[in-house]
C-alpha cells in the first residue's frame, strides 16, 4: 500500500514545551519499526498500541507453511484493531455531529476507525510531525480529510474550546505526561456528561513499586509508566469519575505470546510477558464520566 505524504504540517510545527517533549517528538519522528508498518500495511490502519483477545490458531494454520508469517502478521494486526474497537465501545453515544479527540494519536489508526464507526469529526494531536503528516496522508487517501485531522500539538495545551468535545481518549499515550496536567486538559475541553477513555499499562500498587520489568519498559520507550492508584487519584481531582475499570492483562497476554514467536520481535516482549505474569504490571481500560 502506498501512502501519500505531503508536508501539510511542517510549516506550523510549534516548539516543544519542554526538552523531554523534544526527545519524544524525535523518538516518534524516527520510528519505523516493521512490527508497526507491516501490520498497518495489512489494511491501512496504522497502530502504535498492543492487541487483545484470543489468538485464532485455526486461521494461523501450520507454522511450517510458507504463508505462515504473513498470517501471523495479519493476526497480530487483527488483535491490535480489536483493542481499538474495544476502546471505541466505551465512548458512549456519539453522533455524526460530534467531535472526538485522540490525545497522542500516533499514525491515526484509531481515529480512522472512530470516524468509520460514528461518522463524526476526529481531532488528533501528536508531538511528531512525521506521524501527523502520515495520518493526514491516510485521511486524504480515504477521502475523509474533512473529518479526520492530525496536528502537532502538546496534549496538555490544546486549542480545543472549553466544553466542545463529546468524548476523548488516550490509547497508550498517558505514560509520557503528568496525569494531573493531562486530566485537567481533558476535563476542560470535554462537555459535562462527556466521556474519557484510556487504555494503558500501569504498575500495580499491590506489587509495591515499579518492578525491574516496568523499569525496562520505561527505558525502552523513554516513558514513565504511572501506577493504577495515580490514575484514579488524578481523575478524581479533575472531575473525571470512573464508570468502568477493566483489567485487560489476561486478554493481552496471548498477543504478546504470539508476537514473541514472530520474526518482528523488538526485544521488549520478555519484559511485557514477565511483568504481566508476575503481577507487577497491568493492562487496563478506564472509562470515566466528565461530571
Ligand atoms: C505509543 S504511541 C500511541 C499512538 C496512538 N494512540 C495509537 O494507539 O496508535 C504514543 C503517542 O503519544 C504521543 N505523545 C506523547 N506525549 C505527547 C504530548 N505531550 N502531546 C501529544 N502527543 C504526545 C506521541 O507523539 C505518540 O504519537
Ligand atoms: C503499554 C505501554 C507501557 C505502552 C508504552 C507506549 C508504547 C510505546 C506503545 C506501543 O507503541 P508501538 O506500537 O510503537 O510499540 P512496538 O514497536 O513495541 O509495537
Ligand atoms: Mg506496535
Amino acid at each position: 500500500m502506498t501512502t501519500e505524504i505531503t508536508p501539510t504540517v511542517s510549516a506550523t510545527i510549534p516548539a516543544p514545551a519542554t526538552p523531554y517533549q523534544g526527545d519524544i517528538a524525535r523518538y516518534w519522528n524516527n520510528e519505523a519499526r516493521p512490527v508497526n508498518l507491516r501490520l498497518g500495511d495489512v489494511d491501512g490502519l496504522y497502530h502504535h498500541h498492543y492487541g487483545i483477545g484470543a489468538v485464532n490458531h485455526e486461521a494461523l494454520g501450520d507454522p511450517e507453511h510458507s504463508e505462515y508469517e504473513k498470517k501471523l502478521i495479519a493476526e497480530l494486526h487483527r488483535l491490535e484493531s480489536a483493542q481499538a474497537e474495544f476502546l471505541l465501545d466505551h465512548l458512549g453515544p456519539v453522533t455524526a455531529d460530534d467531535t472526538l479527540v485522540d490525545a497522542g494519536c500516533g499514525r491515526g489508526g484509531s481515529m480512522v476507525m472512530a470516524h468509520q464507526r460514528f461518522g463524526c469529526k476526529v481531532e488528533g494531536v501528536t508531538l511528531s510531525a512525521t506521524q501527523a503528516e502520515f495520518g493526514n496522508g491516510r485521511a486524504r487517501d480515504l477521502r475523509i480529510q474533512g473529518h479526520v485531522r492530525s496536528r502537532v500539538c502538546n496534549m496538555l495545551d490544546t486549542p480545543f474550546e472549553k466544553g466542545s468535545v463529546t468524548a476523548s481518549w488516550n490509547n497508550e499515550s498517558t505514560m509520557y505526561v503528568d496525569l494531573h496536567d493531562l486530566f485537567a486538559e481533558h476535563s476542560r475541553f470535554l462537555k459535562v456528561g462527556g466521556r474519557y477513555v484510556t487504555i494503558t499499562g500501569c504498575w500495580n500498587p499491590r506489587y509495591g513499586q515499579p518492578s525491574k520489568w516496568v523499569s525496562q519498559i520505561n527505558a525502552h520507550f523513554e516513558c514513565n509508566i504511572h501506577s493504577r492508584r495515580e490514575y484514579l487519584r488524578a481523575m478524581a481531582d479533575n472531575r473525571l469519575v470512573p464508570q468502568t475499570v477493566i483489567d485487560l492483562t489476561p486478554d493481552t497476554l496471548p498477543y504478546w505470546e504470539l508476537r514473541a514467536t514472530s520474526s518482528l520481535v523488538t526485544g521488549i516482549e520478555e519484559a511485557f510477558i514477565e511483568s504481566y505474569r508476575d503481577g507487577s504490571f497491568q493492562y487496563v481500560l478506564i472509562a470515566a464520566d466528565r461530571v
